[in-house]
Parts: C-alpha cells; structure tokens; sequence
C-alpha cells in the first residue's frame, strides 16, 4: 500500500514525539511491506517564527491532497502574546479540513492500571470513548469580540451540526457496547437544550442503541467515580475538550491518549489528546504513546491496516508490560529510548515471512 501523510510536528514536544511516529512508520513500512511518504510541513508556532502565520496555505494545500494527517502539539509561551496564536492555526486547521468528529478513546492499560486514581478492579472496567463535536460552539461561533472592560463568546449549535455529531456517535456505540451517553448543560443552556432534543430525534433511529442523558457538572464527578457505566459520550466542543483531560487521569497520564478527527470528505487528522509539554519540551521526556497510538488509529481508520495497527498497540502492551515507562508513568524511559523499545518489540513480534 501507498500512502501520503502529512507531518505537522509543531511545538514544544511535538517535533520530538513526531519523531517516534516517523520510526515506527518507517518499520511498519518495512515489515509490512508499505510505502509511507511522510511530508513534513510547517504548522503552529513554528510557522509563525518561519513565515509569520500558523497556519500557510501551503500546509493546507499539502494537508488537502493528502491521505491522511498526524500532527504532534502546537503553542508555547513563546507565542501567547502573538497576533495570530498557534490555537487559532489549529482551529483553521481543523474548519477547513471539516474535521467535525473528534473521537478520544480512554483504555486503561492493565500494566499501569496501579497509576490509575481508581482501584485496580475499577479501572479495568474503562473502555468508553469521547466524541466531542470539535467544528462548532464556542470555538467558533460568532460575535467574538474584546474590548477594554468586555469581552463576548458566543455558542450556537444548528439542528444540523448537532444531528451530524450524535449520527456518529449512534453509528460507533452500534460496533460497541450499544450505549450513548450525551453530556451537556440542559438545565441552563438553550443550545444544550437543542442538543438534547435532537439526540432524542436521532435515538429514534437506533433502537438497539441505549440512550442516556447526563449534565455535564454530574457527568465529571461520574466519569472518576463510575468510569465503567460510559461505553460513546457524545459532547459538544468546549465540554469535550475539558472531559477528555480528565478522562486521562483514568489512564495514568496525559500522554496516554489519542485521538482521531474525521470529516465528511474521508480525509482525517491524527493527534494526542495533550498540548505541546512547555514544561518538558526539548529534554526527551515526553511519553510518546498517545502519538503513537494516534498512528495506529490512523493505520487501521485511514488505511483499513488492522494488523499493523494491533502490532504497534501490542508493542506498546509489552514494553510497558516490561517495566519500562517514561517520567510521567514513574519510569526512567526517554522519549527515545522508550521509542527504541517498542521498535524491538514490533521487530520480534512481526510474524514470520513478514518483512524478516
Ligand atoms: N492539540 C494541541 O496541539 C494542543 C492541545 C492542548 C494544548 N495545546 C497547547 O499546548 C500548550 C501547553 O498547554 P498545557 O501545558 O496547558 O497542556 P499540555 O497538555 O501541553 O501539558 C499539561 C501537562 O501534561 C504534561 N504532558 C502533556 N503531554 C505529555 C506527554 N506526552 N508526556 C508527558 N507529559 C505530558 C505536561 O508536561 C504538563 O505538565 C498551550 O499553548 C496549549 O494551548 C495544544
Ligand atoms: C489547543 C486547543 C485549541 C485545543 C482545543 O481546545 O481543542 C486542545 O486543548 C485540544 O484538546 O486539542
Ligand atoms: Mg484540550
């Protein structure tokens, strides 16, 4: 197979867990018999120092005739006070591509379930995912304006953005557990009440598939203490941003998750759940398994490779399995050697005939 993906390294931590994705691109390549051209381009803060903006229409034509998308974290203090900040590069970048549904799986690894702030029983009872609607509400919607002494955000939803978001949230609990839960605020907000009329509608349509609603200030009290009830949350933008932060704590660290954002062309992006790691950038301390975990997603939704896909998930298992976890785990590991070890894994874990 032949593909091109796009590479928007970024920020901070971003061009050194690229690094780790390329790697394991590059021995997936090899032991499966692939062809991956990975082209890099300019993207957040870094392409605001090389061109003064974040988001140049170069990377959107390369990212628009691409077959896929992996980008590693944008923003750093550096340029908070920029006219155009990294974040708004990131918000174009995800309008113009329609990257409308943002899908964040949360796992708990049994080897690190001990981190997790849940008792080790509990924990192995997480496997739900968070689909936030990542096009609309507050992020975008307009006036959105500041003066001196005021400043004014807006959320609207349209019928039609809220449909399209739980459609997809009912279409992924049917391969699932069949359960939906949708998060909002229906007791104060008039879009949240739309929101939750609409899921009503769209319920009709699957009867096989449980609704339930829940407020979003309940539903973060319940996602640490019964982790195991959600199986597909479907939220809208702003809440699903701050859930799916608090979801990783489930899995031990920030750096666990991944997430995929799909649109309705059938190009999609792949990142980390986390930002650019201000604080650790540049030392070889982040932990690269939400990126390369957001290259698995990206190898078995993008390309259909299942089995290259369950290689790098498996790979992951087995080092973290060993004993071996970078800083934000407790462990020692370097980004680089951390990635080293999961390439080992993969390499003795290729099936024969494959590439060995
Ligand atoms: N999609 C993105 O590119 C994205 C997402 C979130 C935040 N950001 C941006 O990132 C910058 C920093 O934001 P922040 O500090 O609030 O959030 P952050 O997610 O970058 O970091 C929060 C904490 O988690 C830790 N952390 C994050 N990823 C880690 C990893 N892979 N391994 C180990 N530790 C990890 C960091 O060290 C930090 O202590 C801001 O400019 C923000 O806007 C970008
Ligand atoms: C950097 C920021 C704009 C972004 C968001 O809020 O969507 C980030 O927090 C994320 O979760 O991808
Ligand atoms: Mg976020």
């Amino acid at each position: 197979m032949e593909k091109t993906i796009v590479c928007l390294a970024g920020d901070g931590i971003g061009p050194e867990i690229m690094e780790s994705a390329k790697k394991v691109l590059t021995l997936t390549e090899r032991l499966y018999e692939h062809r991956f051209h990975l082209q890099d381009e300019a993207f957040g803060g870094a392409a605001i120092d090389q061109c003064g903006q974040p988001f140049p229409a170069k990377t959107l034509e390369a990212c628009l005739a691409s077959d896929a998308v992996l980008l590693g974290a944008i923003g750093g203090p550096k340029w908070d006070n920029a006219t155009e900040r990294p974040e708004k590069g990131l918000l174009a970048l995800r309008s113009a591509l329609g990257l409308y549904a943002n899908v964040r799986p949360v796992e708990v690894d049994e080897a690190v379930a001990y981190l997790s702030p849940l008792k080790e029983e509990s924990a192995k009872d997480v496997h739900f995912v968070v689909v936030r609607e990542l096009t609309g509400g507050i992020y975008f919607s307009q006036p959105k304006e500041r003066t001196a002494d005021q400043a004014t955000d807006t959320l609207t939803y349209t019928r039609k953005e809220i449909e399209r978001i739980v459609e997809y949230a009912f279409q992924l609990a049917q391969t699932r557990r069949k359960k939906v839960t949708s998060i909002d605020k229906a007791n104060v907000l008039e879009s949240s009440k739309l929101w939750r009329e609409v899921a009503e509608e769209v319920s009709g349509r699957y009867p096989d598939v449980q609704l339930e609603h829940l407020l979003v200030d309940a539903a973060a009290m319940e996602l640490i203490v019964h982790p195991g009830r959600f199986d597909v949350i479907v939220t809208e933008n702003l809440f699903g941003d701050i859930l799916s932060d608090e979801a990783s704590v489930l899995a031990g660290s920030l750096g666990m998750l991944p997430s995929a954002s799909h649109s309705e062309t059938g190009l999609s992006l792949y990142e980390p759940i986390h930002g650019s790691a201000p604080d650790i950038a540049g030392q070889s301390k982040a932990n690269p398994i939400a990126m390369l975990r957001s290259v698995a997603m990206m190898l078995e939704q993008s390309f259909g490779l299942r089995e290259e896909a369950q290689a790098i998930e498996n790979a992951i298992s087995s080092v973290l399995r060993s004993g071996r976890r970078t800083g934000d785990l407790g462990g020692t590991e370097t980004t680089v050697s951390f990635t080293d070890a999961v390439l080992e894994a993969m390499e003795e874990q290729a099936p024969v005939g494959r590439g060995r």
